[in-house]
């Protein structure tokens, strides 16, 4: 459910951190922990492996002074420089593995997620900011699940270690240096919110430069018909600089965690060497103890700025996560598979009672008490002027949003009520635009009946006059038909999606301008079809040439979001003036 503390993607405002993404990030990585540990563990023997590499060698020259054997320390020095470089390759390589494997868990969900958006939400989303977040944001995640939080964990076992050492051997100045250790806490505590912000901001400036890409090719033809490159072009740098700048911004924070760590462990070498001089010379420290003090800090600073480095890449790997879960939070509708009709047998009917229904609550109502009835087999023609709200109809009966107020009832049950996976089973739906994917010609007709025969796939391409075209296509069914069917024309396009829809053997069949893009000769032949497949089922249908469906069973008027209206074109041109205005400037009837 949506969590209104969250902005949406592509809202330019970003939450200040959270500490819920630590919790997700455990959430994904714990399901992988035998592998991390596995590669943690053979990391940590391949370094274990090194420093034993010395001891041989020191072996080796002492068999070498003594003129004994050299077989056995060769044998030796060959396992451990064989063995510690398996093990160091091996380890990196299993917690990549598991950092691989985190990625793909989250990208499982969001993918879920995003393909189940309510349609409302992806209406105000940026596809390309979308995806982005499932490539480039899950990505964020590898590296952070896998060995930043390994080596952060050991370096951070390392730094007690050595500050427990300290504390055992000179409590002064170990006192000194931990002035220093609670100055970098500090520091840190100061940067890292800052690094996970500018990561957020960086990310969301990659997601921008998606979404105008994405809203280019979306409108190619329209780009350079228009001539419009050069525009789009300056649009696309001004959003590539901002993500160079937004990049830059995180990078100057990573930058300072660095020296803010480096700079006070400095400081702190320079005070135990001034404390402890001063301490050694007052007789109230041995030197010896002051060189171990000095050895076991120097040695420290790997494991510090190793830490830092750590916490830093958390913070970017805690960004990803914010702008994940910001997906994972909106609105998403059930589960619904690839179905087929079911339910009950025969045409479904159709009934509205007045309905009201807006497309957001700060927008204006786009029905304002529509009230007809399908009663069954039949045509039913939805006519009216454009923006009458006449496709809103379609969208309200697939349940892409909820209508306000009053009913809408399926076979005389709310489709509230209805399992949303058997309501769209029985409907067979083509929309008013783009309705080819990209893919090949039988994957677009089989998509809403993966189980269709080939003899029924057969009889729809002669129904919707397809016939043609699988003939000059070069793959017949397997050509593929370009991104939104781009290597068809308008009128075929259309045809493969009345073509699918009809493969579904819809009890309710939905066609939202279906003949809006055919020739006379085409048009004539699916308005027969229309009325074949009417003999059969429900049929409703948008359009706006009236021509199509002057033999409708019923005509259903809209006006402004009201139903003035309904009759058979006869009875509707002797009462209705907006309907005969309609039939007369399409030339079917004297005004
Ligand atoms: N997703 C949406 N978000 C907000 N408003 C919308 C949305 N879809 C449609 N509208 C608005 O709802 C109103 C009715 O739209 P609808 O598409 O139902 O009209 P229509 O009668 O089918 O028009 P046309 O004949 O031109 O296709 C229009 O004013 C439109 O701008």
């Amino acid at each position: 459910m949506t969590d209104t503390t969250t902005a949406p993607p592509g809202a330019d405002s970003v939450d200040p951190p959270v500490k819920a993404p630590i919790r997700r990030l455990w959430g994904y990585a714990r399901h992988h922990l035998r592998l991390l540990l596995i590669g943690g563990a053979l990391s940590f023997a391949g370094g274990i492996v090194g420093l034993v590499q010395p001891l041989i060698a020191m072996d080796v020259i002492d068999t070498l002074s003594n003129d004994e054997s050299l077989t056995r320390p060769l044998v030796y020095l060959t396992a451990v420089v064989i063995g510690g470089g398996a093990l160091s390759a091996l380890g990196p390589y299993f917690m990549q593995i598991a950092g691989q494997d985190v990625v793909l868990t989250v990208r499982r969900q969001l993918i879920g997620r995003l393909v189940r958006l309510q349609v409302a939400e992806v209406d105000r989303l940026k596809p390309g900011d979308l995806v982005s977040r499932l490539s480039s944001d899950t990505n964020l995640l590898r590296t952070v699940a896998s060995t930043t939080v390994i080596g952060g964990v050991t370096d951070a076992f390392m730094i007690l270690g050595g500050i427990g050492l300290m504390a055992w051997l000179d409590p002064v100045l170990f006192g000194t240096t931990m002035s220093m250790v609670a100055l970098v806490t500090v520091t840190m505590l100061f940067i890292m919110p800052r690094i996970q912000s500018a990561t957020v901001h960086s990310q969301k400036a990659l997601g921008d430069m998606g979404s105008l890409l994405e809203r280019i090719f979306s409108a190619f033809r329209t780009v350079k018909a228009s001539g419009a490159e050069d525009h789009e072009i300056a649009r696309l740098d001004e959003a590539a600089t901002v993500a160079r700048d937004k990049g830059v911004k995180a990078s100057f924070w990573e930058a300072l965690a660095g020296v803010a760590a480096f700079m006070p462990v400095n400081i702190a070498f320079l005070m135990v060497l001034g404390v402890g001089g001063a301490r050694v010379a007052s007789g109230a420290m041995d030197v010896g103890t002051l060189i171990g003090f000095l050895l076991l800090l120097f040695y420290l600073m790997g494991p510090i700025s190793g830490l830092v480095a750590s916490l830093s890449q958390l913070q970017t790997g805690l960004a990803a996560i914010h702008r994940i879960e910001e997906v994972a939070n909106l609105d998403s509708e059930e589960p619904v598979g690839a179905v087929t009709a079911r339910g009950g047998e025969g045409p479904a009917q159709v009934v509205f009672e007045d309905v009201t229904f807006r497309y957001g609550e700060d927008l204006p109502y786009v029905h304002h008490g529509v009230t007809f009835a399908s009663s069954g087999r039949g045509l039913t023609a939805l006519v009216g002027p454009s923006g009458a709200g006449k496709t809103t109809v379609f969208s309200l009966i697939e349940r892409f949003y909820p209508a306000t107020t009053g009913s809408i009832r399926v076979d005389g049950v709310d489709i509230a009520d209805w399992p949303l996976e058997e309501l769209r089973g029985l409907i067979g739906y083509v929309e008013q635009d783009a309705p080819v994917l990209d893919g090949t010609l039988r994957e677009n007709l089989v998509m809403a009946a993966p189980d269709a025969s080939e003899d029924d796939i057969a009889e729809v391409v002669k129904t919707a006059r397809l016939t043609e075209l699988v003939g000059k296509l070069p793959d017949g069914l397997e050509s593929r038909i370009g991104y939104r069917g781009t290597t068809l024309s308008g009128g075929e396009r259309q045809r493969v999606a009345i073509a699918r829809a009809l493969l579904r053997k819809p009890r309710l069949l939905l066609l939202d301008e279906a003949t809006s893009q055919l020739d006379a000769a085409n048009e004539a032949a699916l308005k027969q079809v229309m009325l074949d497949a009417a003999e059969r089922t429900n049929v409703l249908v948008v359009a706006h040439r009236l021509s199509t469906v002057t033999s409708a069973d019923q005509i259903v008027v809209f006006d402004a979001g009201l139903v003035r209206a309904v009759g058979t074109h006869a009875e509707l041109v002797a009462k209705d003036d907006l309907y005969r205005d309609l039939a007369a400037s399409q030339l079917l009837t004297a005004a």
